[in-house]
């Protein structure tokens, strides 16, 4: 069984083998019910509201961790031009957190006094650890890239064919759906791709395992949206 996945692996490339064995972990971060109810227009707007003011503590949490990842290329890295990836996405974090306020004073949500939620203080315990200097620069840029392209690939599917996402949410679906997302996704998959054809089978096993956490944490993020509603 491992030697069927380990040829598979070199086959497709290692985070593709990943993707299909954990698929229904994969699908139920980007296809979830939160982000489905977008689509189909559904979506109760305190649900949404919910979102909005815990995403934007969590983006507040996420700009340490960036920049913890992008210390961790510039020590680690072979490749020179990883470093620009992630410094041009740390860069627009900044324009990131703007959005939230702008969006969050339309819609009449007090980002001022709100509170981080528990799925929020163990998404964000979890950056902390990937912060620390024993988690290696493999594995926090597997976790990067899965945190980014999890926003992507949900929010993509919100500007597809057949969505009926409300007019009024059409910027932030384009906010991670654009294809300007899409391609720094691509990068970030190809810098953890190169990184995990030379990591060793101990860096390989914790990188899986930091995606597969990735997964669980978004989903709980999703259903806290959910369930405050
Ligand atoms: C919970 C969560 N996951 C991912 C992203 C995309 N940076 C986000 N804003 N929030």
């Amino acid at each position: 069984m491992e030697e069927r996945m380990k040829a598979e692996e070199k086959k497709i490339g290692i985070v593709e083998a990943w993707l299909r064995k954990h698929r229904l972990q994969f699908t139920g971060a980007i296809r979830h019910p939160f982000v489905l109810s977008i689509r189909d227009g559904s979506i109760d707007m305190a649900s949404f509201k919910t979102w909005l003011a815990q995403d934007y503590l969590f983006v507040r949490a996420f700009v340490p961790f960036v920049a913890s990842v992008l210390i961790k290329a510039w020590k680690e890295s072979d490749d020179g031009s990883d470093m620009e990836v992630i410094l041009k996405g740390m860069a627009s974090l900044e324009d990131e957190i703007s959005w939230f306020k702008r969006e969050a004073s339309k819609w009449d949500v007090p980002l001022s006094d709100v509170a981080p939620q528990q799925a929020n203080i163990n998404y964000c315990r979890f950056l902390e650890k990937l912060m620390g200097p024993e988690t290696q620069y493999t594995e926090v840029i597997t976790a990067f890239w899965a945190i980014e392209a999890v926003y992507q690939e949900s929010f993509a599917h919100l500007l597809e064919e057949g969505s009926k996402a409300p007019p009024e949410l059409k910027e932030t679906c384009e906010r991670w759906g654009n294809e300007g997302f899409g391609q720094y996704c691509q990068s970030l998959l190809k810098i953890a791709t190169r990184r995990l054809q030379k990591a060793s089978d101990h860096q390989i096993k914790r990188s899986e395992l930091a995606l597969l956490t990735v997964l669980e944490l978004e989903v709980e993020f999703w259903n806290m949206s959910r369930v405050n509603a």
